[in-house]
């Protein structure tokens, strides 16, 4: 199929010699004003467009920025009529692939067409390889690539629209929410409510009524009548978060419900029928609860018909740098900044951290580094000293542990630069510095002379006062 150009020029004479010119390797289409020009872009959807600078009616950069506005994928190059330098900087500012100045020579304009046709076969080609990459890396904003993910999308996919109880299991931060959302947006309820509830952040005295409502007065302080968390997820989906940590009354409560699928506000008499799907997660480990008999047995069945594991992110190292980088472009089209970059030895402290809060912590501190590292690329400096001393620690570990370095020595090194950071946080105040490291004068004396610490000349020596501290 030949590719279609659109020629908008209001000069006879150009349109036909570039049609002529044009016509064996490409469909041609013409326009001589900026409205037809803009007409048959809209109709005919064509590849690319030669476009006049000068045009009657409307200026060829208004019709340009248009053009952009319809569709930034087609290729605009303009045909300036002078060696207008200027307008033709502008054009290129406004987004135009390239430009020409008239006259000019017929193989110049072709080697610009079939550049511009080229990249813009790039372009497309790189948008669906990303489309493919964000399909197979993330599931509902869910991001990772590590088998335990794609196992996690394709268990989400089956199970998403049965009625079915899930449970949810996984160390704090680790993406339970998340996950419980992409199992209802993925099933036929998700133009329905998703209601989320955590039991732990509640008392147990508001806890039922914040799930099965109350009727007024049926307490001191139901002064309204209230509707609750189950009615309000009537036809959708009930996220009951940290499950683990409900009172035993609340579990009797909520296994009658699921039984019988009706409940009675606290203080109504009149049953209420619900079509609720419930989703429940924890971060205990209930098996071990039912044991000790703090969770309902038969609960725990009615719940657990299907169970989703999340091992927490240190299992899944190659989601680390795949979920910093989706963290970094979100908050930065979130703030709506020029994309940025890590650099390489930030990159390898992320992924050496063990991250103990999950996907959570990780988020928080590629939040707060993109503060610190304003704009720039995002460097160790800009990463919390956890990251840092965790990875220091576990090299050290590994230089003693082989022999490279002596325990003795290693002990001594990390002595000394405790005190070193005590002194200058002090500004060389002994007794200051002795007082954060809890030590006597005498006894940080005696210690920066054995590892050799002595105050800098840059430091004026009147710093200290005299002593006359009771040691
Ligand atoms: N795989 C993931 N892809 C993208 N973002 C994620 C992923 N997992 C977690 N997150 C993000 O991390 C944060 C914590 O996730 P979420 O609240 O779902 O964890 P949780 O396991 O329910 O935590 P908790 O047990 O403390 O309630 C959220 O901001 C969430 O969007």
């Amino acid at each position: 199929m030949k590719r279609r150009i659109l020629i908008v020029d209001d000069e006879p004479r150009v349109r036909t010699s570039l049609k002529m010119v044009l016509e064996p390797t490409y469909e041609v289409l013409q326009a001589a004003d900026a409205q037809e020009g803009l007409d048959l872009f809209r109709r005919e959807s064509p590849h690319l467009v030669l476009l006049d600078v000068i045009l009657p009616g409307m200026d060829g950069l208004a019709v340009l920025e248009k053009l952009q506005a319809e569709d930034r994928s087609v290729p605009v190059i303009m045909l300036t009529g002078t060696k207008a330098v200027k307008t033709a900087v502008d054009a290129m500012k406004l987004g135009a692939a390239d430009y020409i100045s008239k006259p000019f020579e017929i193989d110049e304009l072709r080697i610009i067409i079939a550049k511009a046709l080229e990249n813009q076969e790039l372009e497309r080609e790189v948008r669906y390889l990303r489309a493919q990459v964000v399909h197979r890396y993330g599931f509902h904003n869910l991001i990772g690539k590590s088998s335990a993910m794609q196992e996690i999308y394709s268990k989400i996919e089956q199970v998403a629209d049965s009625r079915t109880t899930v449970m949810i299991t996984g160390e704090s931060g680790t993406g339970k929410e998340l996950v419980a959302r992409a199992l209802h947006y993925n099933s036929a309820r998700r133009d329905r409510p998703f209601v989320a509830l955590n039991c732990a952040a509640l008392p147990e005295t508001l806890i039922e009524s914040e799930l099965f409502g109350h009727e007024k007065g049926s307490f001191t302080d139901a002064t309204a009548r209230r509707v609750g968390q189950f009615e309000l997820a009537h036809t959708g989906t009930l996220f009951l978060d940290e499950i683990g940590d409900l009172s035993p009354t609340t579990q009797a409560k909520l296994l009658r419900v699921l039984q019988e699928r009706e409940f009675t506000r606290i203080g109504g008499v009149q049953p209420i029928k619900v079509d609720v799907r419930i989703v429940a997660a924890t971060n205990k480990s209930l098996d071990e609860l039912v044991r000790r008999g703090t969770f309902r047995e038969d609960l725990y069945y009615r719940i657990n018909v299907i169970s989703l594991y999340l091992p927490p992110l240190r299992e899944r190292g190659e989601d680390v740098a795949l979920l910093a980088k989706h963290f970094l472009s979100k908050r930065n089209e979130e703030d709506k900044r020029p994309p940025q970059d890590f650099s390489k030895e930030a990159l390898e402290l992320i992924c050496r951290y063990p991250w103990p809060g999950n996907v959570r912590e990780l988020q928080n501190v590629i939040e707060q580094a993109v503060l610190w590292s304003q704009g720039a690329a995002i460097m160790p400096d800009h990463l919390p000293n956890s990251l840092k001393s965790d990875t220091k620690s576990s090299t050290l570990r590994e230089d003693i542990l082989s022999g490279r370095v002596s325990l003795e020595k290693a002990v001594m090194d990390f002595e000394k630069d405790i005190i070193l950071d005590a002194l200058r946080r002090t500004n060389y105040v002994q007794t200051h510095a002795a007082t954060l490291l809890g030590i006597s004068r005498r006894m940080l004396k005696y210690r920066m002379d054995t590892l050799g610490i002595s105050r800098p000349e840059t430091v004026p020596a009147a710093s200290d006062p005299p002593s006359m501290t009771q040691e």
